[in-house]
């Protein structure tokens, strides 16, 4: 048996205001202070949608090679929660924005872990959405207390195919999907404030064989716990399976003390959504600056080769450049474009440095960032500057020092 995971992942979208209405977007701001009488639905009030929001979706999707449709349909999804004070959500379950994509991630592999894996993982679609407020529980007063705050911020939610098989390619597709979203802009990609929130859903099935029944694994804040929760969920089934049991189609939430899974109690029954066409929202739609109709202001539209036209160097592309460039190893262009600075870093000790790049990444991969793992430091807060670094290894190219010398 094997298993199958398939992700569904809610990234927040980086705009100052939220998807139907002009309240600010803010992490942390007093409860209920950043709420109109939209987000609180208050009789009368209607959507107005926030072209930044259809941006940002449009960039995404074609960052992550999907066709955009020039026309799509927003839905209304129906559930009851104390959050969501309008009592459905604003999604696009019909016709999303976009469709039929494609992210490729790669990770260190092999017997070894030292060999690049690549692999790609199919976008079924990106749906613009409403995000629910926060529900907060006070235990000792037995209470509940809502934030709206989050109520009616808009989240792209990037479904992928079920092609994925454990938590390594699972976490490795996240840490892509987060650097790319983070390059564009459209989202700041931190899961821990829940910028990004990702679901698993997992099953097992014998390869060849239809897929199995799967669970659907929420709460999960890193990648770290997301290849954890992939990986047990998937020896749970094949144990229950193993012992004539029968996985139940259910929603569970990952535990990080005890590194499991467990049922979630609020979602047990089977869920009627009653989607329906949102009758307050026309349909969206997007242009290509060629084909805006007469009578449209170009500036009030959202324009689908521009947006392409205007996408910056994306990970992938700096990735290869980097090995071209300066002839280092592909898993070193990752460790480059990953750390924060560390790239800068690099290529400010090659300026000024005659040593080969090749040399320099040693250096840089193997005593710098090893000893600023060690004390826990940024790369922004290294005690050896780049210059500095650039220096010593000239004095080590002159053959002033030794290597040893160099290294302490
Ligand atoms: N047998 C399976 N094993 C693992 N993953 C699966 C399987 N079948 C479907 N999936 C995954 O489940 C997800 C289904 O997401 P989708 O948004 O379509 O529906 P949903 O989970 O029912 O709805 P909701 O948005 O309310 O959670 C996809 O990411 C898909 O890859
Ligand atoms: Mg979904
Ligand atoms: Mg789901």
């Amino acid at each position: 048996m094997v298993g199958v995971v398939g992700l569904e992942i809610h990234a927040q979208i980086n705009s100052l205001s939220k998807l139907f209405s002009g309240s600010q977007v803010k992490f942390l701001a007093p409860p209920n202070s950043l709420v109109s009488c939209f987000d609180a639905s208050l009789p009368g009030t209607l959507p107005v949608l926030n072209k930044r929001c259809v941006e940002a979706a449009v960039m995404t999707g074609l960052a992550l090679n999907c066709s955009i449709n020039r026309k799509s349909l927003f839905d209304r999804k129906h559930y009851f929660y104390a959050d969501m004070p309008a009592g459905y959500q604003i999604t696009q379950q019909r016709l999303p924005i976009a469709v039929d994509g494609t992210l490729t991630y790669s990770y260190l592999g092999g017997t070894k872990r030292n060999q690049m894996v690549t692999k790609s993982v199919r976008i079924k679609q990106i749906q613009l959405e409403q995000d629910s407020g926060k529900s907060l529980h006070d235990e000792p007063r037995n209470q509940t207390l809502i934030d709206l705050n989050r109520a009616g911020v808009g989240l792209m939610e990037l479904v992928m195919e079920p092609e994925m098989s454990c938590g390594e390619e699972a976490a490795a597709a996240v840490r892509e999907l987060q650097l790319i979203l983070q390059t564009l802009g459209t989202c700041w990609g931190n899961m821990a404030e829940g910028q990004l929130r990702v679901d698993a859903n997992v099953s097992v099935h014998v390869p060849g064989e239809p897929l199995g029944i799967r669970t659907e694994v929420k709460n999960i804040n890193s990648a770290r716990f997301l290849a954890r929760a992939i990986d047990y969920e998937i020896q749970r089934q094949m144990e229950l399976l193993e012992q004539g049991g029968i996985v139940q189609n259910e929603t569970r939430a990952y535990d990080q003390k005890s590194g499991t899974t467990l049922p979630m109690r609020d979602k047990e029954d089977f869920q009627d959504y009653r989607f329906m066409p949102e009758p307050n929202l026309p349909p969206l739609r997007v242009y290509d600056s060629a084909s805006v109709p007469a009578g449209l202001d170009p500036s009030q539209v959202v324009l689908v080769d521009q947006l392409q036209a205007g996408l910056p160097e994306l990970p992938s592309v700096r990735r290869d450049r980097l090995v071209q460039t300066y002839s280092i190893l592909p898993e070193h262009s990752f460790t480059l474009v990953n750390e924060d600075g560390l790239l800068d870093y690099f290529e400010s000790v090659v300026k000024s440095t005659k040593a080969e790049p090749k040399k320099v990444i040693g250096w840089v991969m193997k005593e710098l960032v090893g000893s600023l793992n060690q004390q826990n430091l940024q790369v922004s807060q290294s005690p050896v500057s780049s210059h500095a670094l650039a220096e010593l290894l000239a004095l080590l190219e002159a053959g002033s020092i030794s290597s040893s010398a160099a290294k302490r």
